[in-house]
C-alpha cells in the first residue's frame, strides 16, 4: 500500500493530523533516563506509548541521532513506532546528485516516507520519488525566518521561488507519492501554495515552539485524495509535544538547590495530553 494511502487510513483511525515530532534532543532527555543503555531510545518508547493514540504519524528528524548510538536508537524507535500501527517520516532533507542520492533513498526500505530538498534539482530527488509506496515530502516554504531569503526571491515570471518548487512537486508527482513541506509560519504562503496544487498534501511544520498558525495549518495543508474516506496532510509539533513534561519538572521544583526530579509518569503523561490538545485544536477546523 502506497505512504498516502497508509496515512488516510492512519488519519481516519486515529481522527488525526497530528504528526508528533521525535527530535530527541539528549541534552532535554530527562536525567531519570540517563542509565539507560540507549536513553533517546527508552525516551522515544516511551513517548510513542503516551502519544501513539493521537498521532497520524511520527517524524524523528534525523539531526537527533546522527551517531552510533543515535542510529541505533532510531531503528529501534521506528519498528516500535510500526508496531504502534503508525508510519514513520524521517526528516532528513536530502538531496545530492543522483550517485549519492541513491544511497541516501535506501533509507526507505527502513521508513515510510522523507523530506527532501529541492535545491539540487530534479535528478537529485528522483531516486526517492522512484519509490511509489514511500512518501516524498519537498521542501518548499519553510517556516524559518531565514525561509524567506530564498523561497520569496521572484522569478522573472513574477512567481516567487516557492510557486516553482510547488509547480515542479507537481510534475514529479508521477506515482502520487509528492508532499510538500510548507510552514505553518506562512499562512498566506499556505493559502497560495494550496491554490498552485490543490491535490498534494502539505507537512506543516511550525505549530507549537515556533508559534504557526493552526488554522491555516489545517485549512490549507490537508488534500482531498482519491477514494479517502478524510483529507490528508499533517501537522507537525516537536519541542511543544515530546518535551511538554519539562513544564512538570518546573511545578515540582523544592527548595533553593534545584529541582527533584519530576515524577516519570507524570512527565509522560503531560505529552499524552499535549497531543491530544494538538489534536483536539486540529480538529476544530477539519
Ligand atoms: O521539514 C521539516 O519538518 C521542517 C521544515 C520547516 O520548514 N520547519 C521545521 O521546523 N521543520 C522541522 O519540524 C520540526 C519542528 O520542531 P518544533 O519547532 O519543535 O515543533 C523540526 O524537526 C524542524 O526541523
Amino acid at each position: 500500500m502506497s505512504f498516502f494511502d497508509d496515512l488516510s487510513a492512519r488519519i481516519d483511525d486515529a481522527d488525526s493530523v497530528v504528526s508528533v515530532g521525535l527530535d530527541a534532543d539528549p541534552d532535554r532527555i530527562p536525567e531519570f533516563l540517563d542509565d539507560h543503555d540507549l536513553p533517546r531510545w527508552a525516551f522515544n518508547r516511551r513517548i510513542i506509548d503516551a502519544t501513539h493514540e493521537h498521532a497520524a504519524c511520527y517524524k524523528p528528524n534525523a539531526a537527533f541521532y546522527e551517531d552510533a548510538d543515535g542510529w541505533r536508537a532510531l531503528r529501534e524507535t521506528v519498528a516500535y513506532a510500526h508496531g504502534k500501527g503508525v508510519p514513520v517520516l524521517l526528516d532528513a532533507k536530502r538531496g545530492d546528485i543522483g550517485n549519492t542520492a541513491r544511497q541516501y533513498a535506501q533509507v526507505l526500505d527502513e521508513v515510510d516516507a522523507i523530506t527532501v530538498n529541492p535545491y539540487m534539482g530534479g535528478d537529485s530527488l528522483q531516486p526517492f520519488l522512484a519509490e511509489a509506496d514511500a512518501g516524498v515530502f519537498v521542501l518548499c516554504r519553510t517556516s524559518n525566518p531565514g525561509g524567506a531569503d530564498l523561497q520569496d526571491l521572484e522569478l522573472d515570471s513574477g512567481e516567487p521561488l516557492y510557486e516553482r518548487v510547488a509547480a515542479l512537486a507537481d510534475t514529479w508527482n508521477e506515482h502520487g507519492n509528492v508532499g510538500l513541506v510548507v510552514g505553518a509560519t506562512a499562512p498566506e504562503e499556505l493559502e497560495e501554495i494550496r491554490e498552485t496544487v490543490p491535490d498534494i498534501p502539505f507537512l506543516v511544520p511550525g505549530v507549537g515552539a515556533q508559534g504557526g498558525d493552526a488554522e491555516a495549518a489545517v485549512e490549507h495543508g490537508l488534500a482531498a485524495r482519491e477514494g479517502a474516506s478524510v483529507d490528508v496532510g499533517l501537522v507537525n509539533s516537536s519541542r511543544g509535544i515530546i518535551f511538554a513534561g519539562e513544564e512538570v519538572g518546573r511545578n515540582t521544583v523544592s527548595g533553593a538547590s534545584g529541582g527533584r526530579a519530576p515524577d516519570e509518569d507524570a512527565y509522560f503523561a503531560a505529552a499524552g495530553d499535549a497531543a491530544a490538545r494538538l489534536k483536539k485544536r486540529l480538529n476544530q477546523y477539519r
